[in-house]
């Protein structure tokens, strides 16, 4: 029988190559609607408003978006098809600001549209490289995705309490999901997780996706409100926390969705290990520490009106909305990547690689 992840595809190019396909994540769980994006305005409208979200899933329809740019330009000649692609890149480039994989995935298209431009024979060929890197970048996520699942799955046991933050499963990925990818793998196998997945206001990830995503894939998935993860944990409901992320610095400070570093330090004080699973793709290595790391701050009706049918707080009240946060490397037991499993002061190693 297929499971989830084998039908469910929130980023892709469609088949005759003209246009992105994304899953527009904002409708989740009520109606799944698939959507055609062929400029890169419709891809950095899209990334803003996140119809498409999840760092890596944010990298690989930026690919596919400088791709489109080119394709459907009406440069004549090299310089203006360079034009239109460091033009659309810049662009994509400021559609959000934390996760690395997004300007990652953008600078591996430059240095692939740079060679092709050197060696090129005409506006075809660059044309046709571009297609070929962005799927490149879509299928080693796929790889990369399943690696850190099986990586992940050493540190639990079958019949664990997992709780996660925030959706990093296979609709922020090309596949499998980072986070999420261990539970796939290990309900393949029997582990018989129960999963509890945070709510995650104020765009509620956890609720509209975690929670839709696991349960659609038959997974003992139960929701819970943020402020209810340290009543679980006290309860000896959780093993082990699981969570993607969006940046990793070099010491191993890590950003991800708002609300991750309070798990963090509850998980601590209750003795449950923490786990980050990242590409490795997201560790930058030019941040040195979680200070560097730019938060997006998003608008305000986010908290006070988004999801209620009247507004939740009072006209003109002032509000504070960061995307995300830094969780300290101290409180990080472990950093799962495709590469293998990494404390936070080993991770020069993957730099020396
Ligand atoms: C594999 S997705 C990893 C992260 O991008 C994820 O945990 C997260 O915080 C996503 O935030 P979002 O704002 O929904 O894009």
């Amino acid at each position: 029988m297929k499971q989830l992840i084998d039908v469910i595809q929130s980023v892709r190019l469609s088949d005759d190559g003209e246009a992105l396909v994304i899953l527009d994540q904002t409708l989740l769980p009520g109606q799944k609607v698939y959507e055609e994006l062929r400029k890169p305005e419709n891809v950095w409208d899209a990334i803003v408003q996140l119809k498409v979200r999840g760092a890596p899933a944010i990298g690989i329809a930026a690919a596919y978006g400088v791709y489109l740019a080119v394709k459907h330009s009406p440069a004549n000649t090299m310089d203006e098809v360079r034009h239109t692609f460091l033009k659309s890149k810049a662009y994509l480039a400021s559609s959000r600001p934390t996760a690395v994989n997004l300007f990652w995935a953008l600078n591996r298209m430059e240095a692939r549209f740079e060679q092709l431009f050197n060696h090129s024979n005409g506006i075809e060929a660059v044309i046709a490289g571009l297609r070929e890197e962005a799927k490149a970048i879509q299928l080693e996520d796929e790889q990369v995705c399943e690696a850190i699942g099986e990586y992940a799955l050493t540190l639990l046991e079958p019949g664990f309490g997992i709780l996660t933050h925030c959706n990093a499963g296979t609709i922020a990925t090309a596949k499998y999901g980072t986070a999420l990818a261990p539970i796939y793998l290990g309900q393949q196998k029997g582990y018989n997780f129960n999963v509890f997945a945070d709510e995650t206001r104020p765009l509620l990830q956890g609720a509209r996706l975690t929670a839709w995503e696991l349960s659609e894939a038959n997974v003992d998935v139960t929701l819970i409100c943020d402020n209810m993860a340290s009543i679980v944990m006290s309860e000896g409901k959780i093993q082990a926390v699981l969570v993607g992320c969006d940046r990793v610095a070099a010491n191993g400070d890590t950003a991800n969705k708002i609300g991750t570093s309070g798990v963090a330090i509850l998980a601590k004080h209750y003795g449950i290990p923490f786990y980050v699973c990242a590409p490795t793709s997201t560790i930058d290595f030019e941040c040195q520490t979680g200070q560097e790391i730019v938060i997006e701050e998003r608008s305000a009706e986010e908290i006070t009106s988004k999801w209620y049918t009247e507004p939740m707080a009072p006209k003109n009240v002032k509000t504070y909305n960061p995307a995300f946060d830094v969780t300290d490397h101290s409180l990080i037991t472990a950093i799962v990547t495709e590469k293998g499993i990494f404390k936070a002061d080993q991770l020069h190693e993957l730099r020396e690689q």
